[in-house]
C-alpha cells in the first residue's frame, strides 16, 4: 500500500516518461544507424546473431536483473561451481517444482533428486532473492568415422545453471553466496561420502596410485563401542577439535596431523575403534601392512600417495618392527639402528618415524595415523616418546559399563534381573568385549543369552581360581626349595667352620 506522500506528482511522472521516451528514441536511432552500416558490411546470418546479442546486452543494461551462467565444463575441466550448485540445489527443491529427475549409482547410499530441464529453484540469501534455472541443450556433432567409412553422429548435452538476481547484489553473490553454496555442497558430499578402505593386497579397485580400495562397511560407531565413557568422550572431543583446527595448525607452524596409539589385549576393540573413527569423520582408511614393504623409499612412496582426510593404520606395530643388534657387541642400539624382523634391512623403524615427523608432515593435510599393539611394553621408546603419538588410548578388558553398552547393542535391553550379578562378576574376571559379544550373540532370547554369559563368566572365574591356587602352590614349592637350599648352605658353612677350628687347634698343638 502506498501512503499519500509516496504517490508521485503528475509533473514527475511526465518528466520520467519524457526521459524514458527520449532514451528509447536515442537507442532506436543508434540501432538503425548500426543496422544500415552493418547491412553494407556484414552478411545477413551474422547480422542476426549480432543484433540478438546486442539486444540482450541492451536489455540487461536497461533491466535491474542480471544472470550468471554456470556451465558444467570450463573448457575441458569440470566446473566446481556447477557441481556444487547441482548438489546444493538438490536440497532446495520445493513443492513448486514439478519436473524432477531421480538417480542412484550402484554404490550410492541415497537416491539423488535433481531438477529437470527448465525447472526453477527460488533461494534466499541474506535478503537477496535468487532464481536458479537448469538449462540443458542437446547438440549433435557429425564426423567421419574411419573404421566404418561413414558419417557418425554424436549427441551431447550441454548443461548449464542460470542464476538470476538483482544487479546491485552482484558483488555479494559472487563473494558470499557462491562460496556459501560451495561450502554447503562440500558438507552435503561429506555426509553422503562412502568411506573407502585402501590396502596393499591388490584385491580391490585402483584409482591411479599404488593402493587398491574397497568400500568400507564396518558398522562400528562410537555408540556401539564398549569402552570407558570418559575416554570415549575425550577422544570424540579431540577428533572434533582436530578437524576444526586448520587455522590453528597454520598459526603454530605445525603439520595438520594427529597420532594415536591404541593398546590393549586382543579383542578389546582396537580395530573397532579405528572403524568408529573413520565412520565418524568420514575419513578413508589406509591399512599399511609393513610386511609388504621392502625399504624406506617404498614406505615414503606409499605414504605420499595417501589422500588428505584419511587415517593411516599400522596394526600390531610390535610384530612389524623389532630392535635388532647390529655391530656394537650385541648391545641395544639407538633408533636409527632399528630394523624389521625379516631380512628387509632397508625398512627401518627410524625410517618410519622420520617420515611421520618430517617429510610426510610437509605434504597433505588432515591426516591421522594410528598404531595398534597388544604389548605397549615391548615397543621401542622412540615410538612412545612424548610428541610422537599425540594420544595413548588404553583399550581395557570389559567393564560393567562396557557390558551395558554391549547388552544394548546385541539384545536391545537396558536392564535385566541378571545385570547385577553379571556386573559384579565382570569386576572380578578379565573378559574381553569380544568374548562378551560372542556370548550375547548366541541367542535372540535375552534370558538364554544372559544366562550363557553368566555361565561363561563363572567358568572363567573358576579357571582363574584354579590358576591362582596352582600359582600359590608353585610359589610355596619355590619358597620351600629356597629354604632347603639355605639350610643346606648353612649346614655346609657350619661344617666348614668346625673343620677350620680343628685345623687351627692342631697347629697350636704343634707349636
Ligand atoms: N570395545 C568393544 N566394543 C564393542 N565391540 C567390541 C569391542 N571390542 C571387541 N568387540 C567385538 O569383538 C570383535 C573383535 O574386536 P577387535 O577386532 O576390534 O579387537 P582388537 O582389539 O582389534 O583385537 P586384536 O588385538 O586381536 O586385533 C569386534 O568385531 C567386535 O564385535
Ligand atoms: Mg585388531
Amino acid at each position: 500500500m502506498y501512503s499519500l506522500t509516496s504517490i508521485p506528482s503528475a509533473t514527475s511522472v511526465f518528466s520520467t516518461y519524457t526521459t524514458f521516451a527520449a532514451s528509447a528514441m536515442v537507442a532506436r536511432t543508434v540501432i538503425n544507424e548500426l543496422r544500415t552500416l552493418t547491412n553494407q558490411l556484414v552478411p545477413h546470418q551474422l547480422q542476426k546473431e549480432l543484433f540478438a546479442r546486442l539486444g540482450g546486452l541492451l536489455w540487461s543494461n536497461l533491466s535491474s536483473q542480471m544472470t550468471l551462467t554456470v556451465d558444467e565444463y570450463n573448457g575441458l575441466s569440470v566446473n566446481e561451481i556447477y557441481q556444487a550448485a547441482d548438489t546444493y540445489l538438490g536440497t532446495r527443491i520445493s513443492t513448486l517444482n514439478e519436473q524432477l529427475k531421480v538417480s542412484k549409482a550402484p554404490r550410492d547410499k541415497k537416491i539423488s533428486v535433481r531438477i529437470n530441464k527448465g525447472e526453477k529453484i527460488i533461494d534466499e540469501f541474506e535478503g537477496i532473492h535468487l532464481v536458479w534455472e537448469f538449462v540443458s541443450v542437446e547438440t549433435q556433432k557429425t564426423s567421419y568415422n574411419y573404421e566404418t567409412c561413414g558419417q557418425t553422429t554424436e549427441t551431447s548435452e550441454k548443461k548449464t545453471f542460470r542464476l538470476g538476481f538483482q544487479k546491485g547484489f552482484k558483488e555479494k553473490v559472487v563473494r558470499a553466496y557462491l562460496p556459501y553454496v560451495m561450502e554447503r555442497a562440500k558438507s552435503i558430499n561429506e555426509e553422503n561420502k562412502r568411506v573407502k578402505l585402501y590396502s596393499l593386497g591388490g584385491f580391490g579397485e585402483y584409482d591411479g596410485g599404488p593402493w587398491s580400495y574397497i568400500d568400507f562397511h564396518h558398522p562400528s560407531t562410537f555408540e556401539t563401542l564398549a569402552m570407558d565413557e570418559e575416554v570415549k568422550k575425550e577422544l570424540v572431543d579431540d577428533l572434533d577439535r582436530f578437524v576444526k583446527r586448520k587455522k590453528f595448525y597454520e598459526r603454530v607452524g605445525k603439520a595438520w596431523k594427529r597420532g594415536y596409539l591404541l593398546y590393549g589385549p586382543p579383542g578389546t576393540g582396537k580395530s573397532s575403534l579405528i572403524a568408529a573413527m573413520a565412520n565418524y569423520l568420514k575419513f578413508n582408511i589406509y591399512d599399511l601392512e609393513l610386511t609388504y614393504l621392502q625399504s624406506n623409499s617404498e614406505l615414503r612412496r606409499l605414504l605420499v600417495s595417501t589422500a588428505n582426510r584419511s587415517i593411516i593404520v599400522i596394526e600390531d606395530i610390535d610384530c612389524s618392527v623389532e630392535l635388532e643388534d647390529r655391530g656394537c657387541g650385541g648391545s641395544r642400539q639407538n633408533e636409527s639402528q632399528v630394523s624389521l624382523l625379516t631380512t628387509r634391512q632397508n625398512l627401518t623403524l627410524s625410517g618410519l618415524l622420520n617420515f611421520i615427523d618430517g617429510l610426510w608432515s610437509s605434504c597433505g593435510d588432515e591426516r591421522i595415523i594410528v598404531f595398534t599393539t597388544n604389548h605397549k611394553d615391548k615397543l621401542d621408546p622412540a615410538l612412545l616418546r612424548p610428541g610422537r603419538m599425540d594420544k595413548h588410548i588404553h583399550m581395557s578388558y570389559c567393564t560393567p559399563c562396557g557390558f551395558k553398552t554391549l547388552a544394548f547393542n546385541y539384545l536391545q535391553i537396558k536392564n535385566h534381573p541378571l545385570f547385577g550379578e553379571i556386573e559384579e562378576m565382570i569386576k572380578e574376571v578379565e573378559v574381553t568385549p569380544a568374548e562378551v559379544a560372542e556370548e550375547l550373540m548366541r541367542s535372540d532370547d535375552t534370558d538364554i543369552a544372559l544366562r550363557g554369559l553368566v555361565e561363561s563368566l563363572r567358568r572363567k572365574n573358576e579357571k582363574k581360581f584354579e590358576e591362582q591356587v596352582k600359582a600359590n602352590e608353585e610359589e610355596k614349592k619355590e619358597d620351600n626349595r629356597e629354604q632347603s637350599m639355605d639350610i643346606e648352605k648353612g649346614q655346609n658353612k657350619r661344617v666348614r667352620r668346625s673343620r677350620t677350628k680343628r685345623v687351627v687347634r692342631r697347629r697350636k698343638c704343634r707349636l
